[in-house]
This record gives C-alpha cells, structure tokens and sequence, in this order.
C-alpha cells in the first residue's frame, strides 16, 4: 500500500516517517512540501542514507493517481484546502489537523477564529479515537484524527462517563503537554530560554480543544455540562499528561472503578490500565503509541483523579493516524506500532 504525506517536514509529518519506514504493509511512495524540492534529509539529516525521498510539491492529480493513502500533517486552515482538493478523486484520506472534527461549523469558527470546510464535507469524516470508534473506523475512507490533548483526556475519561457514574457538571481537567505538541515553527513561548526550567499554563478557559472534548463527552452522555480544561507547557520534548477530576455520584472504591477500566481496555492493545496504586509517568510511554491510565478515588471527598499520558506525537498524532489508516485499510491495528516506549 503506497502513503503520501504532507506537512513532511513538521513534527507530526517526520513522526510518519518513522513508522511508517518500517511499516510491513505501508510504504511512503511520496513526501511533499510548499517550499524546495529537497531530499528530506536537508531537512532532518538524522534520515542521511536512510530515506532516499526527495521532498516534492503537492500536485493533488499525481498524488491521487500515486498513492492509496495520504496523510495531511498540516496546520488548522490548511488541511480543509487540500482535503477539498483531495475529495474529488479516490484516496483514502487521513487528517492530523482540527479541521475536520467539530461537526458544528460555528465552534470552529468560534475556537480556531478560520473559515470552517463546508458541513457535509465534515459529516464524511470518521472522528478516530480508535478504541471508541472502531466500528466506523473500519467501514471509513476519510478519518479525522483527534487532537493531542483530547486523545489523553477522552480515553481517561471514557469508561467513567458511558457508565454515567459521575456528577455531569464535575469535570475538571488539568493537562500538560511537551513543546513539540506545538510544532516546528519558532516562536517566542516554545524558545529553550523561555521553556527551560519553566512552566506555563497558556489559552486559558479558550484552547480549542475544549469543543472538542464536549462534543464526545456529549455523544457519550448527554447531559454532561461544560468542562474545565487547563493546558500547561512543559520543558520536555515529548508527551501529555492529563489529570482529570470528576465527583462521583454515589459512593465507589478505587477497586471498583479500577475493575470497570480495566474491563473496558481489556481488549485494546495500545491502552495500558495500571495496576492498583501505580500511576503512570509521561517517560514511560514516550515515543510508542501505548495511552496509559491510573485511576484512584478519593474517598474524602467523594472525586475520582484519573492520570492518562501519551506521547503527544504517536498516540496523539501520527501513531493513531497509523493505527487508523491500519483498521481502515483491514490490517492488524497494531501493524508498524510495535515500539517500546524510549526510556530513559
Ligand atoms: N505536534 C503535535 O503533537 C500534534 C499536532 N497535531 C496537528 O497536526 C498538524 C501538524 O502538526 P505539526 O507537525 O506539529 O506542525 P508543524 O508546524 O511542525 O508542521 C506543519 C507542516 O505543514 C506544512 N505546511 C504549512 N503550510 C502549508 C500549506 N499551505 N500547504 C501544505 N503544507 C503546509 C509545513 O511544511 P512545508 O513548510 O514544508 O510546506 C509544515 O512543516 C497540525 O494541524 C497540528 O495541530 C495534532 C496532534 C498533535
Ligand atoms: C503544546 C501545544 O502548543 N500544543 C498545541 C496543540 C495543537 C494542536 O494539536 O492543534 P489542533 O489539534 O487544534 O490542530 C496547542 O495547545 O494548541
């Protein structure tokens, strides 16, 4: 099966370079950019004598005539041009950008201040939290990859929300997030000298993940209420934690609410539900697709913490763009995603 990507030259974009380079069953057939037409290791030299692709322009016709898949890793209001573009041929499509995820037109134009795609574009799109959504993922053609931030907090959140055992207006979610979860270009927030040793809540009560966590919490429950969500930077490369707090309706053990997480990942591989008492560190899952989830209730005041962490570029980027395009494609979900985590 022959992948394109484009956004190459990003963080999410050289992400599917390393999986998909040894990927049994998907080879990248090409790479593209806006800007020269280089060999991708003048961009990334750790690619020397590794990837031989030259970096091309995106010409839709040839892509589409090329390739079975393609990958846009690009930016918010770039990604609804060329999925426009790309829906008039036959390519199989995979979004990592929030343009195709909140079906109401309005919040996006509210949270991301762009021009949204057309509604029955977005309605194509299959949202992929890939454990939540198998069943659709497989019948679909176009996926809609979720953020970063979302992917942690939704899997930490799932099982305690379809099972309704917590107050609908309770959810407080505290997150954080590595500095490569806000991409490649420089910028004054993300510079060693302003990051290192530091630590920065930013968007506060406006990131534009928060529709997006509620339009799921939404499908699950419908009488969930607006949430909090704060998003930190940390001086790290790599990963998300997200700390989430919900009170819960009558009274549980953290045994009980322990069995009903580890019942509802018992069959996903990527999600490791820790063993009673044990929480889980960004480390430990850094550069793999694994989500990984501790959960304790606080019997004194009746809330319940829930800690999910992923690696902000494979589970929340290019690693579930990978699982997806697996299922949607019929391979094993698990296929090019077999990487121990990286530690230390
Ligand atoms: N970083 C992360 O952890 C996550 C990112 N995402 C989303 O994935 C997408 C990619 O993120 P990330 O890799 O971090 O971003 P980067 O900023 O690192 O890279 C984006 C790439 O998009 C390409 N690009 C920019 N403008 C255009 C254009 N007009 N046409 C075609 N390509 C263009 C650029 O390549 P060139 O200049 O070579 O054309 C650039 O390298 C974003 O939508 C982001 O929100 C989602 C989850 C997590
Ligand atoms: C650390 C950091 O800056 N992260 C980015 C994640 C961006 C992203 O993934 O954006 P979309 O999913 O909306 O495309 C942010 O908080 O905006």
């Amino acid at each position: 099966m022959k992948a394109a990507i484009i956004g190459t030259t990003g963080y999410g974009g050289v992400e599917l370079i390393r999986i998909l380079h040894t990927h049994p069953t998907i080879n990248i057939h090409s790479v593209h950019t806006t800007r020269e037409e280089v060999p991708v290791w003048n961009e990334y030299p750790h690619l020397y004598n590794i990837i031989e692709n030259k970096l091309e322009k995106i010409n839709v016709a040839k892509i589409a005539e090329e390739s079975d898949i393609v990958f846009f890793a690009t930016p918010s209001g770039v990604s609804s041009k060329l999925v426009e573009e790309f829906s008039h041929t036959n390519i199989k499509m995979v979004d990592l950008s929030g343009d195709l995820r909140l079906r109401n037109t309005e919040d996006y134009k509210t949270w991301y201040k762009k021009e949204p795609v057309q509604a029955e574009l977005i309605n194509k799109f299959v949202y992929g939290l890939t454990e939540w959504n198998r069943g659709e993922i497989e019948k679909a053609k176009w996926i809609s990859n979720p953020g970063c931030y979302p992917t942690a907090t939704l899997l930490g959140l799932a099982p305690a929300v379809k099972e309704k055992i917590i107050k609908t207006d309770s959810i407080i979610i505290d997150a954080k997030s590595g500095i490569s979860g806000a991409g490649r270009s420089p910028s004054r927030d993300t510079m060693l000298a302003e990051m290192n040793e530091n630590f920065k809540i930013y968007k506060v009560n406006k990131h534009q993940h928060i529709p997006e966590i509620e339009q799921q919490l939404l499908d699950w429950n419908s009488d969930i209420k607006p949430i909090t969500f704060s998003t930190h930077l940390l001086p790290i490369n790599r990963g998300i934690m997200s700390t989430i707090y919900v009170s819960l309706k009558e009274e549980y053990t953290t045994s009980s609410i322990h069995e009903l997480y580890e019942e509802a990942y018992k069959n996903h591989p990527f999600v490791r539900v820790r063993p009673l008492g044990h929480f889980p560190t960004i480390k430990e899952v850094s550069g793999s697709n694994y989500c990984d989830i501790g959960v304790d209730v606080d019997e004194r005041t009746g809330r319940l913490t829930i800690i999910s962490v992923i690696d902000n570029l494979m589970k929340g980027a290019a690693g579930q763009a990978v699982q997806n395009a697996n299922i949607m494609s019929g391979l094993h979900e698990t296929a090019g995603l077999n990487f121990l985590p990286l530690y230390p």
